[in-house]
């Protein structure tokens, strides 16, 4: 069986460490003859690129673990490039949080201003990267978790129309789904998701059994109209990630129908989102105060004692739905699994009442071939307006990253549910424009 080569490129992101072992357990499905980080940070890179070492020759012994800041090396004879860079950091998502909210608007990572301020920055990072991946690479394929996804989704389809091997994810609705199985007692992967959408602003239409073809769908609203207990991520065990899976029943029962992203809180409910804000400690802040401590932490621990098994450090077997969901994806490329995953994808029909070029979240065929959409058919009017609205604001976005187009952004921002009025985007503009010095495109 081929042994493949890939390489991170954010590969100082918190998220690899699980990848990793995730890699390592897929070693029967998915051989690795190298695996490479690339990252525009060279001392976070050299911890993990540390860690890795130590991982794989303890683990996974005979792939060739190499760790750089130069593109050439990072991308020259790869497969695949697994994507899942931060642009600016956790510390910019924290501006972008901040100013926001100084402007009465939700302050989030991928929605509302704080999506735009983020797009705006990731953008340009995302398509210098695959340009140089094109450069040395002209065949992996690209998988992309860099957020915020709809945007870049957006940009990656506009610069690159032809690249059928980009391909744009999200863990959240495989996240969600996990939740569902635990509630139900049974496994993610005993179900297949219908879901229609744009990233972070989707719906599940059916819950089917794969064995038998039932749909959950149904009994899942009944229960979890009222918030359910489930034991899945410790991650979900945080105040803000309980809260947001808790509020799902307030959405359930407001609406008559499907099982809403989790996301959908953010745009159904602004105000209510709003209010729970605090200026001085945002989710970017609980973060860094947490995850990201905690995974740094112990890659120089590890990195100190030079070894893992025997010691505190010995990863947990599963390695969370983040890590299994890339890894699963890019097993089914190399396999021609046929195996069903929720893929951000051009619509092309699939969604047959709304623009064929936009970039909708659904359940899609992925082998060697590539993706191939499921047909949802018509999205039903209430869905059809609200996907219209954020698809203009994200698309608008893309453009005013790619071209500079300060009204294409002020447009964007007041098309936003969470934004509106047009005082209080230009007064968003003015601050993250000054705070994105060196990041945004410069809008004229
Ligand atoms: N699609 C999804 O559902 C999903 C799920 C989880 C996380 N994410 C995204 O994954 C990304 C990583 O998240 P994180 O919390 O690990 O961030 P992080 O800051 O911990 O790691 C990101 C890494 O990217 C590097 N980086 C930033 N700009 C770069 C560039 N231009 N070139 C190369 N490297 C660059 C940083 O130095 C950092 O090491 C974020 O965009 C996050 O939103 C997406
Ligand atoms: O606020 P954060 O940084 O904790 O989460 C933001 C991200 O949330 C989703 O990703 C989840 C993922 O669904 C879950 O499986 C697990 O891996 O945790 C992730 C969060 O860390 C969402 O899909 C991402 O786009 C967000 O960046
Ligand atoms: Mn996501």
């Amino acid at each position: 069986m081929k042994k493949y080569t890939i390489c991170i490129i954010g590969g100082g992101s918190r998220y690899t460490p699980d990848m990793l072992t995730m890699l390592c357990n897929q070693k029967e499905r998915f051989p690795l003859a190298k695996i490479v980080f690339y990252d525009n940070e060279a001392e976070r890179q050299e911890l993990v690129g540390k860690y890795a070492e130590i991982l794989f020759n303890e683990y996974y012994p005979g792939v060739e673990v190499v760790y750089t800041t130069d593109p050439e090396e990072a991308y020259t004879g790869i497969d695949f490039a697994l994507m899942q860079i931060r642009a600016g950091r956790l510390k910019m998502r924290a501006s972008d949080e901040k100013i926001a909210i100084k402007h009465g608007c939700l302050g989030q990572e991928t929605c509302g201003a704080g999506g735009f301020a983020y797009g705006m920055r990731s953008v340009p990072a995302v398509i210098d990267i695959i340009k140089d991946i094109r450069k040395y690479a002209p065949e992996a394929w690209i998988l992309n978790y860099s957020n915020p996804a709809a945007i870049v989704a957006q940009a990656t389809e506009k610069v690159f129309p032809e690249d059928h091997r980009i391909i744009n994810i999200c863990d959240m609705p495989i996240a969600i789904m996990d939740m569902y199985a635990n509630v139900l007692g049974k496994k993610r992967k005993d179900f297949e998701p219908r879901y229609f959408g744009l990233n972070h602003f989707g719906w599940f239409t059916n819950i089917y059994d794969v064995k038998t073809g039932h749909d959950y769908l149904p009994e899942l609203r009944n229960i979890l109209k009222t918030p359910k207990e489930f034991k899945t991520e410790k991650l979900f065990e945080e105040p803000s990630w309980k809260a947001t899976f808790d509020f799902m029943s307030t959405m359930i029962s407001d609406y008559d129908e499907y099982l809403p992203n989790t996301y959908m809180q953010y745009y159904l409910y602004p105000q209510k989102m709003f209010k729970k804000q605090d200026i001085n400690h945002t989710r970017a802040d609980e973060v860094m105060e947490g995850n990201e401590k905690e995974v740094y932490e112990t890659l120089e621990a590890v990195v100190k004692l030079g070894k893992i098994k025997g010691t505190a450090y010995e990863p947990e077997p599963d390695a969370g739905c983040h890590a299994e969901y890339i890894v699963d994806l890019a097993t089914a490329l190399a396999n021609n699994s046929n195996e069903i995953f929720l893929i951000i994808t051009k619509n092309n029909g699939t969604c047959s009442n709304l623009d064929p070029d936009m970039m909708v979240e659904v359940p899609c065929r992925v082998g060697t071939y590539g993706v191939e959409a499921i047909s949802v058919g018509e999205v039903p009017t209430f869905y059809k307006g609200l996907i219209e609205n954020q698809h203009a604001y994200e698309k608008l976005t893309a453009e005013a990253a790619l071209e500079g187009d300060y009204m294409k952004a002020l447009k964007a921002l007041v098309l936003n549910r969470a934004v509106v009025n047009t005082d209080v985007a230009k007064a968003l503009l003015d601050d993250y424009i000054e705070a994105n010095k060196g990041y945004w495109t410069e809008l004229k």
